[in-house]
């Protein structure tokens, strides 16, 4: 069978969801392909089931760090509480709520796996198979859109693939939790998922070949690591795991490059992530299967040719393949996917439409921030937060900065929060623009200073005027004046 639609999207995740509702939005006949759950990785084994199955631990220390609330904590955490809670957060792996989304906002469903068949067609077969099922072609009039997302990356240790590794679904769909947990990784599913499972009571090992959350400001993962071993996690650095094996009694025994070995139930691999784009027919538009898609400022996917689009085309063609989410590798983050799926969206449709396209830095269609200011939240403990440069990457890219370092305790705010709060905050100041261009918050509840900070570098706010940005008495936000005394006030203009 075959259907000719406006636009195709290959994956339902919250990018291609995202890509739908704009596209349809603007009136443009859409048709979503899933070959598994709507609402994607993130709703069901990633994002919102790991912040669930995090959020009733940090409730239960943050209530022990208050005098007077501590003394009401009589009771241990209630784990089957805590999973209960995240069965309901991700509806039992049921995609009928999103299901129910796309058909109010009259975006089409097609169920099953899809795969690209040459330009502008998109193959969908039941269970992924040609020869053996009945296929549906859609021909896309305007565009397709690859929103397939990622895989967690196997690393090859001798032994691990036969050791029947946990990735990041086991561990965020758990029904029992281990009594021992070996992580390998020291990113921030490692982290993440250390919190989780040390504070449910599992003895867990963190093997990391290096230090903890490298990518972000040293003090994160000195604070982190340091975070773990207080809630009863071994955090061992500078190790890799050169064999593993399960046990006929059923353990994981890992052994290391140093010769020591460590034995445990479960092992998590968590040691990044590869695209999921080996089995999508890449190779009928001249891609190469298995390859993150590279794409242009509008998501439009580098190396395929233009085609003819309709009416409103000038004959030069116009792009029809484009690619969001993780699977361009841009920055592999729910919010930071949905932004490119909106701006790629609105795009197509402007083509679509013959309006004008506004992929200038900072316009309309063009997402920019992925190159500027991309915040990301590890929700361990304690929380670690960052966006935009750290004052190495500035450094590296040639940028002439200056950094201000503070702890949290100077805000009155993070005192007051909790009794012995211990965090730090960091910003990194271009010389040249006179703005932030990066900033990190390590302690409780620092979740939520991050999008301040997002502003100010979007906004590329000057720091002379951030003084006039008055943050609330007592709060935590008061941190950015002492950011701010830490830099110097500025003098009068002359
Ligand atoms: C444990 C964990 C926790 C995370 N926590 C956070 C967080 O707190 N905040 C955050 O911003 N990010 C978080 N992330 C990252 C986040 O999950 C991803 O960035 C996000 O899911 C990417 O969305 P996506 O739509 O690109 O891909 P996905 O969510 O992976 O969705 C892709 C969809 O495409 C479908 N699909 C794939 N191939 C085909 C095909 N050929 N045919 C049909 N359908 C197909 C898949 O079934 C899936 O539904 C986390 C990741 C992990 C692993
Ligand atoms: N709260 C959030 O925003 C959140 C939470 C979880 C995941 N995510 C996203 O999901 C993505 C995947 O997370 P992740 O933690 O898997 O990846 P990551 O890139 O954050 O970390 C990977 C870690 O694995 C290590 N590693 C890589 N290969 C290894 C090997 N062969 N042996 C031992 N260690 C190895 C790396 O040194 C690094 O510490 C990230 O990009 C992250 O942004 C986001």
């Amino acid at each position: 069978m075959q259907r000719e639609v406006d636009v195709v999207i290959l994956g339902a995740g919250p990018v291609g969801e995202n890509v739908a509702d704009r596209v349809r939005a603007a009136g443009l006949e859409v048709v979503i392909v899933e070959h598994e759950l709507v609402g994607g990785e993130c709703s069901y084994w990633a994002c919102v089931p790991s912040k669930v199955l995090l959020r009733s631990a940090a409730a239960l220390r943050a209530a022990k760090r208050v005098p007077g609330a501590a003394e009401a904590v009589t009771g241990d955490l209630d784990v089957e509480a805590v999973l209960r809670r995240r069965d309901s957060w991700v509806s039992d792996w049921d995609d009928h709520g999103a299901v129910g989304w796309l058909d109010d906002a009259g975006i089409g469903l097609e169920r099953g796996h899809g795969r690209l068949d040459g330009p502008k067609r998109v193959v969908v077969t039941r269970d992924g198979d040609d020869e053996r099922d009945e296929a549906v072609t859609f021909v896309a009039r305007h565009a397709v859109i690859v929103a397939t997302g990622s895989d967690p990356v196997m690393p090859s240790i001798e032994g691990l693939a036969e050791s029947s590794p946990w990735t990041s679904r086991e561990a965020t769909s758990v029904e029992r939790p281990p009594a021992r947990l070996a992580i390998l990784g020291g990113g921030v599913v490692a982290c993440e998922m250390a919190t989780v499972f040390a504070g449910f009571g599992t003895e867990v090992v963190v093997l990391a070949r290096s230090g903890l959350l490298g990518a972000m400001e040293p003090f994160v993962g000195d604070a982190v690591t340091a975070g773990l071993r207080g809630l009863g996690a071994t955090v061992r650095t500078g190790v890799q795991a050169t064999l593993v094996e399960r046990t006929a009694d059923g353990e994981v025994v890992l052994t290391l490059d140093d010769g020591s070995t460590v034995v445990a139930d479960e092992v998590l691999v968590a040691t990044g992530r590869k695209p999921r784009t080996d089995a999508i027919g890449l190779e009928t538009v001249g891609l190469e299967p298995g390859d993150w898609l590279r794409v242009d400022e509008g998501m439009a996917v580098e190396g395929v040719p233009a085609e003819p689009s309709g009416e409103n085309d000038s004959g030069s063609g116009t792009p029809w393949l484009y690619a969001a989410g993780d699977v361009n590798h841009r920055a592999l983050l729910t919010h930071q996917g949905k932004y490119q799926g909106r701006a790629a969206g609105d795009l197509i449709a402007a083509r679509a439409a013959g309006h004008p396209v506004d992929l200038a830095e900072w316009g309309v269609h063009a997402a920019t921030a992925d190159h500027v200011a991309v915040p990301q939240v590890v929700f361990a403990e304690p929380e670690a937060v960052a966006v935009g440069l750290t004052e190495a990457a500035a450094t590296k890219a040639g940028r002439s900065v200056r950094t201000v370092e503070v702890s949290m305790t100077s805000a009155s705010g993070a005192g007051i929060l909790a009794d012995g709060y211990e965090g730090r905050a960091k910003l990194v100041i271009d010389d040249e623009l006179g703005t932030v261009i990066g900033a990190t918050f390590t302690g409780q509840d620092v979740a939520e200073l991050l999008h301040a900070a997002t502003v100010a570098i979007v906004g590329e706010v000057p720091v002379e005027r951030l003084w006039h940005a008055v943050p609330s008495f007592p709060t935590m936000s008061e941190i950015w004046l002492r950011l701010l005394e830490a830099d110097g006030r500025p003098e009068a203009r002359a």
